[in-house]
C-alpha cells in the first residue's frame, strides 16, 4: 500500500515540471517550420540546465508555430503542476466536517488517501495535455500510475516512453506503449482506478473491462458540442470566437463547437463573419499558414471527408490527402439527417443548422446525447440562463469557446455519453484519491450513547429524533447547550444503571 508522504511527491512533481519546461524550451530553440506533418519526429538536444542534459531526444511538434504548441500543450500543464505544488499540502490535509449532536465531542474529518495504482490511457489530439494532465493528479494523490499514451501519435508516445523515466520514478510511473492489443492486455490487469481519455465507443469497452474488478473509472469522452448564436448578440465577436474554438488544432479538440444553431436570417451574416475571422487568423491560404494544423492521419482524413458527401459547402472545402490537409470549412443549411450530424466531427468542418429560435435550439440540443461542452452567444442573460437551465452538458460557456478548459478551479469532464468523473486542479487530486470518512471517538461519555443501545423505547427514539433531525437548526450555541443537557441526562442514566 502506498503511503502518500513516504514519497517526496513535491520532488517528483518538480522533476516533472522540469520535463515540461524542457520540452517547451526545446521546441523554442530548435523549431523549424514543417507545414506538412502533424506528429513530427525531431532529434533535439535537451537544454543544458537539467542534470541529464544533452540527451538526444525525439520531440513531437505540431506543424504549427512553437507558440501554438506551447499555448495548447505545455502551458496548461505547467500551470497545473505549479498549482498542485503550491496547494498539495492543503489538498492532502484532513478536512474537518460538520458534526451532529451525538458526535459533538468527537473528531470527524475526511482523510484523502491514495487509491493505489492508476491506469492512465491517453488520446492523441493533445497528447501531452490529456495524458500528463491526469498523471499530475495521480502523482499528487500519492498513487502509482501506468501511463499508456495513444499509439495514434506515435512519435509523442515514443518521447514519453523515453523521457518520463529520466525525470520521474520509472518503477512508480512506468510508460507502456503499443496499440489496441497492448491496451487490452493492460485492461486485463487489476488496477485501482482507470482514467481514460478518448471516444465514447471505446469508453464503453473500458468500463466493461473495469467492471470485472469493480475498478472505478474516469471517462473523459467527447460528443457533439452545440453552439447557439442568438440574434441578440455581437455577431462579429461571436463568429471570431467560434471560429477560433472550431479551427484550433484543425477541429481536433474534444470541446470544439461541433455545429452552429441559429435563426435562418442570421446564416449568411454568420458565414461572412466566419470567413473574415479565418482570413485574419490563417491568411487567404491556411495551407501555408504556420498556425493552421493538419489531420492526424489519413484514416481520420478520409473519415472527415466522407462527411461532406451530402452537404453544401459555404466556405473552404479544399483538401490534400497526401498532406492530411483540410481547409477550414463552413457548411450551410445542414439537415439533422446529414452524415456530418451523425457523429462527433473532430475535424475542421462547421455545419450551420437553422432553427426557429431559442425554444427550437433547446429542443434540438435535448434530442442528442449530453455533450461535453455547450456554447451560447447572446447579450440577453435570459437566453443564456434558459439554455443553461433547460439542457445538460459537461461544461457550459456563454459568449466564448474552449476557455473553461484553462480554469483549474472548474471541474473538467463530461456527463452521460460525454463521460463521467472530472479533473483539473483539486478535482484531479480528489478524483484519484479515496475520500475516507473518519470519526475518532474517545472512550469516555458512554452515557450519551444510551439512546442508540437496546432496550429501545419510545422515549429513546424521540431523543434520537431530536438529536438527529432537530438539533441542526439550533445553531452553535444551542447545540452546545443541548450537548450539556444531554451529558447531564446521560450521566444520571449511567449512575442509575451502575447502582
Ligand atoms: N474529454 C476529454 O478530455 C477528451 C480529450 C481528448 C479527446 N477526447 C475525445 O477522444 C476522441 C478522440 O480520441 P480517439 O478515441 O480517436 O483516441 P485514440 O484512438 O488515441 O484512443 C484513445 C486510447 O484508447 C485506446 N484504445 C483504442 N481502441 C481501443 C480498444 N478497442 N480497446 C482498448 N483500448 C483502445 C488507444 O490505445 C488510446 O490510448 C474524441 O471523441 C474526443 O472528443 C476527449
Ligand atoms: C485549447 C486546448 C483545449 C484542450 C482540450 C482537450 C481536449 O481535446
Amino acid at each position: 500500500m502506498l503511503k502518500r508522504f513516504s514519497l517526496d511527491l513535491e520532488g517528483e512533481l518538480s522533476h516533472f515540471f522540469q520535463i515540461i519546461k524542457d520540452l517547451a524550451e526545446s521546441t523554442r530553440c530548435i523549431y523549424r517550420k514543417n507545414p506538412n506533418l502533424y506528429d513530427i519526429p525531431r532529434t533535439l538536444w535537451m537544454p543544458t540546465h537539467h542534470a541529464h542534459s544533452r540527451i538526444p531526444v525525439v520531440v513531437f511538434l505540431y506543424p504549427q508555430s512553437v507558440e501554438v504548441t506551447q499555448l495548447h500543450e505545455t502551458l496548461g500543464i505547467e500551470s497545473e503542476i505549479d498549482l498542485t505544488i503550491r496547494k498539495l499540502k492543503d489538498w492532502a490535509a484532513p478536512r474537518p466536517v460538520e458534526k451532529n449532536l451525538l458526535t459533538m465531542s468527537d473528531t470527524v474529518y475526511v482523510h484523502p488517501e491514495p487509491l493505489g495504482v492508476v491506469l492512465i490511457i491517453g488520446a492523441w489530439n493533445y497528447p501531452w495535455a490529456v495524458t500528463v494532465g491526469p498523471l499530475i493528479g495521480a502523482i499528487a494523490a500519492g498513487n502509482a500510475a501506468v501511463v499508456k499514451p495513444s499509439e495514434v501519435c506515435v512519435h509523442t508516445a515514443k518521447v514519453m516512453e523515453d523521457l518520463l523515466p529520466i525525470y520521474i520514478d520509472k518503477e512508480l510511473y512506468p510508460v507502456v506503449t503499443g496499440g489496441v492489443p497492448e491496451t487490452q492486455e493492460l485492461l486485463r490487469q487489476r488496477f485501482d482506478h482507470i482514467f481514460y481519455t478518448g471516444n465514447s465507443m471505446v469508453g464503453k469497452l473500458i468500463m466493461e473491462a473495469a467492471a470485472k474488478n469493480l475498478t472505478p473509472v474516469t471517462l473523459e469522452l467527447g460528443g457533439k458540442s452545440p453552439c447557439y448564436i442568438d440574434k441578440n448578440c455581437d455577431i462579429t465577436i461571436a463568429c471570431r470566437r467560434t471560429a477560433w474554438g472550431k479551427y484550433t488544432n484543425c477541429g481536433q479538440t474534444c470541446i470544439a463547437p461541433d455545429y452552429i444553431l441559429c435563426e435562418p436570417s442570421m446564416q449568411d451574416r454568420i458565414i461572412e463573419e466566419i470567413k473574415k475571422a479565418l482570413k485574419e487568423f490563417y491568411t487567404d491560404n491556411p495551407k501555408t499558414c504556420a498556425d493552421y494544423g493538419r489531420i492526424i492521419n489519413q484514416r481520420h482524413f478520409k473519415r472527415i471527408m466522407n462527411m461532406l458527401d451530402d452537404c453544401t459547402i459555404a466556405a473552404g472545402g479544399e483538401n490534400d490527402e497526401a498532406n492530411c490537409y483540410i481547409a477550414p470549412t463552413v457548411l450551410r443549411d445542414v439537415k439533422p439527417e446529414a452524415k456530418v450530424m451523425q457523429e462527433e466531427i473532430f475535424g475542421p468542418l462547421l455545419p450551420i443548422i437553422t432553427v426557429g429560435g431559442v425554444d427550437e435550439a433547446i429542443e434540438f440540443i435535448n434530442k442528442g446525447e449530453k455533450p461535453l461542452a455547450l456554447y451560447v452567444f447572446s447579450s440577453d442573460n435570459k437566453v443564456i440562463d434558459r439554455i443553461r437551465d433547460e439542457t445538460s452538458s459537461g461544461g457550459f460557456v456563454a459568449n466564448d469557446c474552449l476557455v473553461h478548459y484553462s480554469i483549474s478551479s472548474l471541474p473538467f469532464g463530461g456527463v452521460g455519453n460525454s463521460g463521467m468523473g472530472c479533473y483539473h486542479g483539486k478535482y484531479s487530486f480528489d478524483q484519484l484519491s479515496h475520500l475516507r470518512g473518519c470519526l475518532i471517538k474517545k472512550l469516555n461519555m458512554e452515557g450519551v450513547n444510551n439512546v442508540r443501545y437496546p432496550p429501545h423505547t419510545p422515549k429513546k427514539l424521540s431523543w434520537a429524533r431530536f438529536i438527529l433531525l432537530k438539533s441542526s437548526s439550533l445553531g452553535w450555541i444551542g447545540r452546545m447547550a443541548m450537548l450539556a443537557i444531554l451529558v447531564v441526562v446521560a450521566a444520571v442514566a449511567l449512575q442509575r444503571y451502575l447502582h
